[in-house]
């Protein structure tokens, strides 16, 4: 045999539903009348003993017809068995059965903190269906109870599960049941009911004569438990409370008497009296069940007339007692159908909510059937722009191969180009040689060129740091080109003119030389740029405002820089053909280390590719207002270049010289000034004192120069020159003049052409060029075999001293 909880627990479907659990405590002798009012009501029923007295046990019975005595000594035997147990083996808490075998134990619950909590949580645990227990405390243990006297049994009826049916006992008397059930209305129905108010009360049978009650025979228990009512007592309860007993049941016991009641008193379910031999028969007596036929008054005797008086007593009470448990039911179904009626209520709100939810997302989910609509027809547009593109690609693709096949065919044509262009210049170049006949191997007379690679290497990949100008013919970078400080000018590269004209033009620029015009290096055809000298002291326009905190020019300076710059236009208007500077101002006027002045841009209008008029292109032709004050006024009308629009901006270099003012009516002030016999007034004295006559002389002949009349205008050479020349030498010879040695004039051939400083230690070298000495060492030195000037082979790299140059300068070194 397992364990005996297991076999609880294996049985509880079905036996446990059928057990008659009874609670008992450790008042042995209430115990026992409760745990023998249960076996008596119950036979034949497993009744399993809950020994709830701290710490818990559980006591089980197993079904078994035992005799009452037996029963009893059996239970005590178990009793005191289980405690010697407990004590000798310290148990806490077992299960005890008690059958016809012998009795078994096994440990089931756990001990709690109160006894009440005990009863309700093994109940819980265990499903408990039916329950006996004590009605009433020990001091309150009496046979006259009428209502629930113990705090566990009014625990109990209040917070004991609903499905569990109680009878509360006390001295073998059934003193009130409280209602169990298993499905839900009978729940409401027993929680509902008011355990203690309207009790379900025995007392009416306590009144009874004690034969009539041991006359009343239970009905069977599993039809009994669903009512709840059962009224029972036992033979052994009587004994046990004989004297009591006796007391209450002496008032009906004339009742009672009843020739055919057995001398032990037992009345059978059927009214007969029968007499059982088995030793462990029970009495019972079964109350009138409504079945029984009423008994006939007429002809009876006193006994038959008790008997039906007392069956007409128990079928009155046992009608009154249906009428009750009506009434109960009644209200709790009243109970019931108001709060049914709340909770439809609820439900309804409930639903109605839930609608309005529906509707909600009803909608919610029309628009985004709407919106799914409106993605699948933008879905559908999409998959016909992107057929559509997929034919635009197609095209476009064949555009492209197409247009791939051109280029390819036009670079062979460029490339045929090329070679036919470069055919074409070295047949100039052959017919330039016939034509200049030996003048044509001057060196110098051809022009360097340059790799964009180099220019690229030389303006440090076009740093902005390195650039020094931005003009309307493109930005200036500062370069070390080969080891030479120079100016490069990145002309624009639009326009149509073929790179065979722009390297015929610079070319002939570059043969103009003069020593007051820039020195043209070389150019890089590929980036369309320039390549000139570097001259340190920058342009004269930067030196009148004095930029960088450079000190003002003196007087002397003004005056030979104006001889300069007359000199070099009447030289560059000589020429055959005349080259117009076309853009003169003091921006054009660079001056090298010695503050000798030279023209830069002579002519460069002609590299500039023209516009659709013929003109230079429009945006080489946006001039700023401030420039446009040296512009001859028929230039900007005509856009003609002209010698005489170099007169009217040398008319304006003029009037800047001598005052240092901007240009911005400048013209009319000094009118003004010389009307009003005011011109000491405009004159720069930041320049020095200057010779007043010398210089009003000047200022008359630079109005003249910016006459508007182009004829009126003076002839460079006979008449500004003229003038100018005798006051360049008196400048020159002021004595007086502060700085008057930096003045002088230095011959060009002083200074060494990589360097741009007079030379002191000057060597020839192959190519016939003077250098310094530093400056030829370093560039053979670093690997060229070619000259710096020319770009020729040099046929060796031997260097002889140019004594007589040396001489010459330091001669000249002396004078000053
Ligand atoms: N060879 C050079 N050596 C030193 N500085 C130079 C040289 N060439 C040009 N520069 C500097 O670059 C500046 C810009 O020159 P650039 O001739 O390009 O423009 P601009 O005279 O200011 O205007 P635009 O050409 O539009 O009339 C000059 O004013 C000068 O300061």
């Amino acid at each position: 045999m397992g364990s005996l909880v297991e076999e609880i627990e294996g049985e509880r479907e079905h036996d446990v539903e059928e057990t008659i659990f009874v609670a008992v405590g450790k008042n042995l002798e209430k115990s026992k009348t409760t745990l023998f009012w249960a076996v008596n009501n119950f036979p034949g029923k497993k009744i399993c003993v809950l020994h709830v007295h701290r710490p818990t046990h559980v006591l089980a019975l197993t079904k078994g017809k035992l005799a009452r005595n037996k029963l009893k000594q059996h239970a005590i035997d178990a009793f005191q068995k289980l405690e010697r147990q407990k004590m000798r083996e310290g148990l806490d808490e077992y299960l005890l059965i008690l059958d016809d075998a012998g009795l078994q134990a096994d440990a089931v619950w756990i001990e709690m903190d109160s006894v009440e909590n005990g009863i309700v949580e093994i109940i819980r645990q265990h499903s408990i269906r039916w329950l006996v227990m004590g009605a009433a405390a020990d001091k309150c243990y009496s046979m006259n109870l009428v209502e629930l006297q113990s705090k566990k049994a009014i625990f109990a009826c209040q917070e004991a599960p609903i499905s569990c049916h109680i009878w509360f006992v006390c001295k073998g008397c059934l003193i009130y049941t409280r209602i169990g059930s298993k499905d839900r209305t009978n729940k409401e129905i027993a929680t509902s009911s008011p355990p203690l108010e309207s009790p379900v009360r025995t007392d009416q049978l306590e009144l009874l004569p004690s034969e009539s009650v041991l006359g009343v025979r239970s009905l069977e228990p599993s039809s009994c438990f669903p009512q709840g009512i059962t009224l029972l007592q036992s033979c052994a309860d009587l004994e046990e409370n004989t004297d009591v007993m006796e007391e209450k049941l002496r008032p009906v016991a004339g009742y009672l008497e009843h020739p055919n009641l057995p001398s032990n008193g037992v009345v059978d379910t059927c009214g007969s009296s029968s007499s059982q031999t088995d030793e462990e028969e029970e009495y019972q007596v079964q109350a009138s069940n409504g079945t029984d036929q009423p008994l006939e008054l007429s002809g009876m005797d006193d006994h038959d007339l008790n008997r039906k008086v007392f069956a007409d007593t128990v079928k009155q009470w046992k009608e009154e007692n249906d009428a009750m448990e009506a009434e109960f039911q009644a209200k709790a179904f009243e109970c019931l159908h108001t709060k049914e009626m709340s909770r439809r209520k609820e439900a309804e709100k409930l639903l109605e909510r839930e609608k309005q939810e529906v509707q909600k997302m009803n909608d919610q989910r029309n628009e985004i059937m709407k919106e799914l609509q409106m993605v699948k027809d933008q879905r559908k547009v999409l998959e016909n722009q992107i057929a559509e593109s997929e034919g635009t690609v197609e095209e476009l693709e064949e555009k492209i191969i197409s247009a791939v096949e051109l280029l390819i065919s036009f670079r062979k044509q460029r490339d045929n180009m090329r070679i036919e262009h470069e055919n074409a210049i070295r047949k100039l170049k052959d017919l330039r040689k016939l034509v200049n006949g030996n003048n044509a191997t001057f060196p110098g007379t051809e022009i360097l060129k340059f790799s964009f690679l180099e220019i690229n290497n030389a303006t440090r990949n076009f740093d902005p740091s390195w650039k020094i100008g931005e003009g309307k013919y493109g930005s200036v970078y500062k370069g070390l080109l080969r080891h030479v400080h120079v100016a490069i000018k990145m002309l624009p590269s639009y326009g149509s003119q073929s790179l065979l004209v722009f390297e015929n033009e610079v070319e002939i620029l570059s043969r103009v030389r003069h020593p007051n015009l820039i020195t043209v290096i070389g150019t890089c055809p590929e980036s369309r740029s320039l390549v000139f000298e570097y001259l340190k002291n920058g342009s004269l326009e930067d030196r009148l405002a004095c930029k960088n905190n450079t000190p003002p020019l003196p007087w002397q300076t003004r005056i030979r820089i104006a001889s300069e710059i007359c000199s070099a236009l009447i030289f560059l208007h000589s020429n055959k053909p005349c080259i117009p500077h076309g853009n003169l101002k003091p921006s054009k006027v660079l001056l090298d280390a010695n503050f000798v002045s030279k023209l830069c841009d002579s002519g460069i209008y002609s590299l500039i590719p023209l516009g659709e008029n013929g003109d230079i292109s429009a945006s080489s032709c946006a001039e700023s207002k401030a420039d446009s004050v040296y512009m001859d006024p028929d230039y900007l009308e005509n856009r003609k270049v002209t010698r005489e629009s170099d007169v009217y901006s040398f008319g304006m270099i003029l009037l800047r010289l001598l005052t240092g003012r901007p240009a911005l009516g400048l013209l009319t002030d000094v009118k003004c000034a010389i009307e009003t016999e005011n011109f000491n007034m405009v004159l720069d004295r930041s320049a020095g004192d200057w010779p007043l006559e010398e210089a009003q002389l000047l200022a008359y002949l630079a109005i003249r120069c910016c006459e508007k009349e182009s004829m009126s205008r003076p002839d460079l050479e006979s008449e500004i020159w003229t003038a100018l020349g005798p006051m360049r030498e008196s400048s020159i010879n002021s004595a007086s003049c502060v700085g008057a040695k930096d003045l002088r004039r230095i011959p060009s051939h002083f200074v060494c052409p990589v360097f741009q400083e007079v030379m002191k230690d000057p060597l020839i070298a192959a190519d016939g060029f003077t250098y310094e000495a530093d400056a030829i060492r370093g560039w053979l030195n670093s690997g060229h075999d070619r000259s710096p000037m020319t770009n020729l082979q040099l046929e060796h790299c031997n260097l002889v001293p140019n004594y007589a140059l040396l001489q010459a300068i330091q001669e000249w070194q002396q004078q000053w």
